[in-house]
């Protein structure tokens, strides 16, 4: 059911920094996710989309370099993120659905440092740095706020921060908006409408895709369509209707 790739891309310049996946082969516990998964990303809007347990999740680890491909070859700006983590920090930003899974510091601001240091900004320096993307938020007097008095929303926050302080090229958003409220969501969604980096976006929330480039919708690990989401969105919903008028859940 693949589509043919014939609409009009919006693609970055020639320094842009795309994500290729070459016959990328991935397994879990002796289960195979992906394999054989081509892909090359260029555009600047990127939804993924597949129902529960299609792969989102193991593919935006595998372009965060969170976790390395058993075979093939997945390069985000020619770098192996999985093997060069310093690189990695640099190009690429993952936010998670759950900012649990992400946060490692007790405070704010050392949450913020961590990348930064890691890549080898010195402490004065990293610090300045932290502060001026709280003081762009608004929240100037969190560098020392303990992270857990904080709401969900609010530690959304802190993770998004902590990506965006480090200028990554390209940022993985795996369902980033699950769980808060309505106001929250159309700010944060706002904001990241108005990011220069490449977006590669994976959600349950169809809508939140309409205006993206590209919309890649993945089935049990394999590219069931790809094309602009005027063609794929539809496709999907109606496959998803059709699949949830059925009485079993066999196939979760
Ligand atoms: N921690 C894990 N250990 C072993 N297998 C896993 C783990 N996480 C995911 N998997 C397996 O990898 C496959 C893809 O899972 P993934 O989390 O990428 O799905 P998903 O499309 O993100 O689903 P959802 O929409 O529910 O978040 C599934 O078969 C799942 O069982």
């Amino acid at each position: 059911m693949q589509s043919p790739r014939e609409f009009s891309i919006q693609e970055y310049g020639p320094t842009a920094c795309s994500v290729v996946l070459n016959d990328v082969a991935y397994a879990r516990d002796g289960r195979a996710v992906f394999s054989g998964l081509s892909l090359e990303l260029t555009q600047s809007r990127v939804g993924i989309v597949g129902r529960n347990g299609s792969g989102k999740s193991q593919l935006a680890r595998l372009i965060a370099g969170l976790a390395a491909p058993d075979a093939g070859v997945l390069r985000v700006g020619g770098a192996d993120v999985a093997r060069d983590r310093k690189a990695a920090l640099g190009l690429v930003g993952i936010l998670f659905q759950n900012p649990d899974h992400q946060i490692i510091f007790p405070t704010v601001g050392e949450e913020l440092c961590f990348g930064l240091t890691a890549q080898g900004a010195n402490r004065p320096h990293a610090r300045q740095r932290a502060q001026a993307m709280l003081d762009q938020f608004e929240r100037s007097d969190w560098f020392d706020r303990s992270v857990h008095g904080l709401s969900q929303g609010q530690r959304h926050l802190v993770c998004l921060m902590s990506v965006l302080v480090m200028a990554p090229k390209v940022i993985v958003l795996d369902e980033p908006f699950a769980g808060l409220d309505l106001a929250t969501t159309v700010r944060l969604g706002r904001y990241l409408d108005g990011l220069e980096q490449r977006l590669i976006h994976i959600s349950h929330d169809l809508p939140a895709l309409t205006e993206y480039d590209r919309v890649i919708w993945l089935e049990r690990g394999t590219v069931q369509m790809d094309g602009p989401p005027q063609q794929v969105l539809p496709a999907y919903e109606a496959e998803m209707r059709e699949q949830g008028g059925r009485n079993d859940f066999t196939d979760l």
